[in-house]
This record gives structure tokens, sequence and C-alpha cells, in this order.
């Protein structure tokens, strides 16, 4: 007989991985042993990408090759170009990327191989055409163009420039090329572990991506950060407080709070909190960051739950002028570099993962006819 389950897999070790480590009671992260507060800020997302994939910080040379490598990468297939439109109008978001992911995998020329080679190319690919792949969407249902990915800007200037249209600031660049840093792996986070069972099946990439971007889409996981900003836009910024009283007594959740692992401040809400801050000042209005700086405080007196990565990433996406709704979108952007590498590590040292259960359901049923039920 199996043993009792630990509900939600809280505390189970499921895989070993050199990726990422985090220290959930002193707040720490580690991306292959780096500390998540010396990157921040210093590194740049393609730099941090290709840590993950290619297991080391790239040197100039390692750099402008992996930078050429996403630029040759950033183009939509022939199935995505046709089926986009049709998609933007009946698909959300998230549901939207499911389905242009997989798409995408058709016109992969490294779709039918596992091979280590394969798999970085591959890694490479997803990477670049994820932001794409949100911009065209974007596009798609507004009924716009979007420019063109410009080979001399990095993915977070791409990014900003395809969904808003504007050319952004050298700042906000900075900042959000740091949010995709801060957001672009994190141990066995429900996402990555899905994407790692579909991966230990000896399925391929595109399907372990899929089956992630299916799990980062609920809102206790990525899907937080969307509704995040959708409370601070439904409460009055004088009812803060009892708002955030209310639904505790209601025994609702708090979007953005809370976390599996971090019993403290998550290191990631430091920069985001700054960032947050920053950007909500230069816009002349920053009346959501004091609001998140209210419900942060009262979170943390009623119930002793600090904010997650989502919670402050809410109002900086808004702040860049992203829109709601395609919060977690962005983070499926970043977190396309975790969930790539993680499936080359897996492949790299495979085992099929298949856990036990514990039945509690009827024992010695007896059957009867159809008619007799
Ligand atoms: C990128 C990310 O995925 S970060 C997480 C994003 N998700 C969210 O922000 C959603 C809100 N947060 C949550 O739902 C949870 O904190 C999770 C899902 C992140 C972690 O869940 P778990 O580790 O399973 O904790 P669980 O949900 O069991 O909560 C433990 C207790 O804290 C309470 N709690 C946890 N988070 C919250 C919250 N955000 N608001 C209010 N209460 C909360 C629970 O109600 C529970 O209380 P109880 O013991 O009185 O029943
Ligand atoms: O680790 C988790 O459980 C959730 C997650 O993806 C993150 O915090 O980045």
């Amino acid at each position: 007989m199996a043993d009792k389950p630990t509900k939600g897999l809280a505390d189970v070790v499921a895989a070993s991985t050199a990726l990422s480590d985090i220290d959930g009671k002193a707040g720490r992260l580690f991306y292959r042993g780096y500390d998540i507060h010396d990157l921040a800020g210093r590194t740049t997302f393609e730099e941090t990408a290709h840590l993950l994939q290619h297991g080391k910080l790239p040197n100039r040379e390692q750099l402008a090759a992996y930078g050429d490598e996403l630029v040759r990468g950033r183009s939509l297939g022939n199935l995505v170009q046709a089926n986009v439109a049709e998609i933007a109008e009946k698909q959300e978001p998230m549901e939207a990327l499911r389905t242009l992911v997989s798409l995408a995998s058709a016109d992969d020329p490294d779709k039918d191989s596992n091979a280590a080679d394969a798999n970085l190319r591959k890694a490479a690919r997803l990477t670049a055409q994820q932001p794409l792949l949100v911009a065209r969407y974007h596009a798609a249902r507004t009924g716009t163009e979007i420019p063109e990915p410009d080979p001399e800007l990095s993915v977070a200037a791409n990014f900003l420039l395809q969904i808003t249209g504007r050319n952004p600031s050298p700042r906000e660049v900075e900042i959000f090329d740091e949010c995709l840093v801060l957001h672009a792996d994190h141990t066995m986070n429900a996402s990555t572990f899905a994407a790692r069972v579909c991966a230990a099946t000896l399925s391929d990439m595109h399907s372990a991506v899929v089956a992630a971007i299916g799990t980062l889409k609920g809102p206790l996981h990525g899907g937080a950060n969307e509704q995040v900003m959708r409370t601070l836009e439904s409460i009055d910024p004088a009812g803060v407080a009892q708002t955030v009283r209310d639904k505790l007594a209601a025994h609702e959740k708090i979007m953005g709070f809370g976390h599996r692992v971090y019993k403290v401040e998550d290191p990631r809400a430091t920069h985001l909190r700054a960032m947050s801050r920053e950007l909500g000042e230069a816009s002349g209005d920053d009346t959501y960051y004091r609001m998140s700086k209210e419900m942060e405080e009262v979170v943390l007196a009623e119930k002793g739950l600090f904010p997650n990565v989502d919670f402050f990433a809410a109002t900086v996406y808004h702040y860049l002028g992203i829109p709601t709704d395609l919060f977690t979108a962005v983070f499926s952007v970043s977190r396309m570099a975790g969930w790539t590498a993680h499936v080359i590590e897996q492949h790299a040292d495979n085992r099929l993962i298949r856990p036990d259960s514990e039945y509690i359901g009827e024992r010695d049923q007896k059957w009867t006819q159809i008619d007799e039920r």
C-alpha cells in the first residue's frame, strides 16, 4: 500500500537541477550559483538565458553568437502567420500562446530531435519567438501592424517597442530587461515541473513548453500578476486597508502574496518594489504603487504573508504601458529561458517521472448489468 501523499507535493524533492536554487528561509535565489542580487540590473536577459541554457555566463564572443541566434530566431512560421488572426479573435492571451507555440513547432527544423544540439537550437528559437508571438497576437487583436523586430535592439527593447508602439526610454528598457532576468527560472515551480514531466516521457521541447504555458496560466501561479492589477483597479484608493481586511475575513486569497518556498521577503520583490516606485513617481501618478505598499503592510500585519514576484511586477508592467491581460504572457517570455533549460537538463539525464498515488476510493465493488444499476 502506498504512503500518505504530501498535499501539493510540498517539500518533496522531485528532481535534481543545476539551474537554480532557493533558500526560502533566508529569501535567497541563485541561478547556476550566481546570487539574483548580483545578476539583477547588471546582467541582460540574453546573458541570463545563455547562462541557463548553456551553463555559463557568456563572454563577448559567445554573447554575440547567442544574440545572432536570437535575432535569426525572430521569425514566425507559416502556420502561425496563417492562423494568428482567428486565434486572436477567439482566445485569451495565454490560451493563444499555448496554441501558437504548438503551431510554431510545425515549422521548427529540429522538431523531431531531442539531441543536445537540437535542443539548444530550439531553446534559442523558442526564447526568440515568444516575445514575437505575444506582440503578433496583440497586433492581430488590435488590428495594428507591429514594427519589424530591430536586430540592433535587445529582447526587452524590441518587446516594449512592439507592444506599446513607441520607442521606450533607455531606463524603461533597463527596467524591463531586469524584470525578464528576475522571472527567468525558479527551481521546481509548477510550470517547470509540468515541462519536466512532459520531457521525461521523451516527448519534445515544444510539447513540454506547451504544458508549461498551460500551467503558468493559472491564478495560483503566473496568472496572479494579472489578478493583482485587477484587484488594484477595483479598489477605492482610500479604502485599501479595509478592503484587504474584508477579503481576508471572507477567506479570500489576496493575489500576489504568499509563496510555497519563501517564508520571508522574495528577493525578486525587493527589486520589483523599487522599480514600481521609480516608474510610479516618474509617471506623475504613483497611486497604484502607494496602494500596493499599503496592501503589503496590511497583508503582512494581518496574515504574516510577503509579496511574491507577481505582486510588484503588476504595477511595473502597468507603468511600462503593457496591457493588463498580457502580464502573464510577459512572464512566459522570460520563463521560456528556464523551461527550455530544464528540458535540456531533463533529456540529458532522463528517467520517466511517474510518482505513486494513494487510493481513497471504494473497494470490493460488485459488477452489475447496466439495467440493474
Ligand atoms: C510565480 C508564482 O507562482 S508566485 C505565486 C503566485 N500566486 C499567488 O499570488 C496567489 C496567491 N497565493 C497563494 O494562493 C498561495 O500563497 C500559493 C499558491 C502561492 C502557495 O500556496 P501553498 O504553499 O499551497 O499555501 P496555501 O494555499 O496552502 O496557504 C497556506 C495558508 O496561508 C493562506 N494564504 C496563502 N496565500 C494567501 C494569500 N495570498 N492570501 C490570503 N491567504 C493566503 C491560506 O489561506 C492558508 O491559510 P490556512 O492555513 O488558514 O488555511
Ligand atoms: O516557485 C514557485 O512556486 C512559483 C514561481 O514560479 C516563482 O515564484 O517564480
